[in-house]
């Protein structure tokens, strides 16, 4: 058998990335995490066996050259980026700064490396207001935020760099990603949480008074939004699929991650309060700006190709591994003393 490349992976102390590490540790990678922990959380990934954690910034070219090198690193999955929409658009330089520089310094620390494999954490955002749904890879890409154009402009670097340089990459677009690790070592939880069924869980435990529907005046069945979301180990073995893929002489491509269902703010709420059993508060507001009626995607390329298929696609299971993580996360603290 031959050895296995160590792997980098940057921001992988946050939410897909952890999941990643996770995932490419059973699959019997070595892995070195490269993150700031801005975002990220220490706990997640430090400690576990064949991962080595550095605390530092994509953007710091000494860093990343001294990584790359002293662990021999063979591939990169890339995750480190803001990924607040809302932010973006008061913030674009943020965004720019961060995900567009900061991954170019990265892809060019990579080339000086001879580093010749990358795994990137992409969007359904670079799709911006889908012209039908289902969308599949083909569908034209039109970000309306700089959150998604800071991922689209990362994504032509990559087709560039391949064509030039000889980099070669698969992109994953994913649409919303949800759930917990099954095991209920790594789950969801940013600060500040802006995410729907992390936020309505914070509910179900009272952590929060009430969840605020965005909008009830959307074109769907029920009036409010709708997405296909994915559960977070679902796309984290479809990394690990992508990353063969290129190591097995796959040439560079692109692949859409969803389940292909949509669900709608309330059909969560509702299966939020079944999972729980506890009665969730429920506000209505206006629209929030940005949010596209229904997003919806179509994943048969990584079906195909990769051989993806997801093991955990029913909402009620995305649900009951988040909340098992939360009731966990927010454990009262002398109950996890005892
Ligand atoms: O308090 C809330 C939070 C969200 N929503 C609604 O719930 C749906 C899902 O919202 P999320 O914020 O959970 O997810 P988004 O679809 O906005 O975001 C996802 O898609 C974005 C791109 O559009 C980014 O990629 C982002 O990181 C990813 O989680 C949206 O219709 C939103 O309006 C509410 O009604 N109330």
């Amino acid at each position: 058998m031959t050895e296995k490349p160590v792997v980098l992976v940057t921001g992988g102390a946050g939410y897909i990335g952890s999941h990643c590490v996770l995932a490419l540790q059973s699959a019997g990678f070595p892995v070195v995490v490269l993150d700031n922990l801005v975002y990220g959380h220490r706990e997640f990934v430090e400690g576990l066996e064949a991962v080595t954690c550095v605390w530092g910034d994509i953007s710091d070219r000494a860093l990343v050259d001294q990584v790359l090198s002293q662990f021999q690193v063979g591939a990169v999955m890339h995750f480190a980026a803001y990924a607040y929409v809302g932010e973006s658009v008061g913030n674009p330089a943020k965004y720019y700064r961060n995900n567009v520089v900061g991954t170019l310094t990265l892809l060019e620390a990579m080339l000086a490396a001879q580093v010749p494999y990358l795994v990137f954490s992409s969007t359904c955002a670079t799709y911006g207001i889908p012209q039908q749904v289902p969308i599949s890879e083909d569908h034209p890409q039109h970000p309306i935020n700089p959150y998604g154009m800071s991922k689209l402009m990362v994504e032509q670097m990559l087709t560039d760099f391949d064509q030039a340089y000889g980099l070669r990459s698969v992109r994953f677009r994913y649409f919303n990603a949800a759930g917990a690790d099954p095991l209920g070592r790594v789950g969801e939880d940013h600060q500040p949480e802006t995410h729907l069924i992390p936020l309505v869980l914070l509910t179900a435990l009272g952590q929060r008074e009430d969840i605020t529907i965005f909008g009830t005046d959307y074109d769907t069945p029920d009036g409010t939004c709708i997405r296909d979301y994915i559960h977070v180990t679902d796309l984290a073995e479809a990394h690990v699929l992508g990353l063969n893929y290129l190591l097995d002489g796959g040439s560079t491509n692109v692949f859409n991650l969803g389940n292909g269902d949509g669900f709608s703010v309330r059909q969560i709420i509702q299966a939020a309060q079944e999972v729980t059993q506890r009665s969730i508060n429920v506000q209505f507001g206006s629209r929030r700006p940005g949010d596209p009626a229904a997003l919806i995607g179509q994943a048969q390329r990584a079906q195909k190709v990769l051989q993806w298929k997801p093991k955990y696609p029913e909402i009620d299971t995305i649900l009951d591994h988040a909340w098992r993580w939360h009731l966990q996360r927010h454990r009262p603290k002398d109950e996890a003393q005892g």
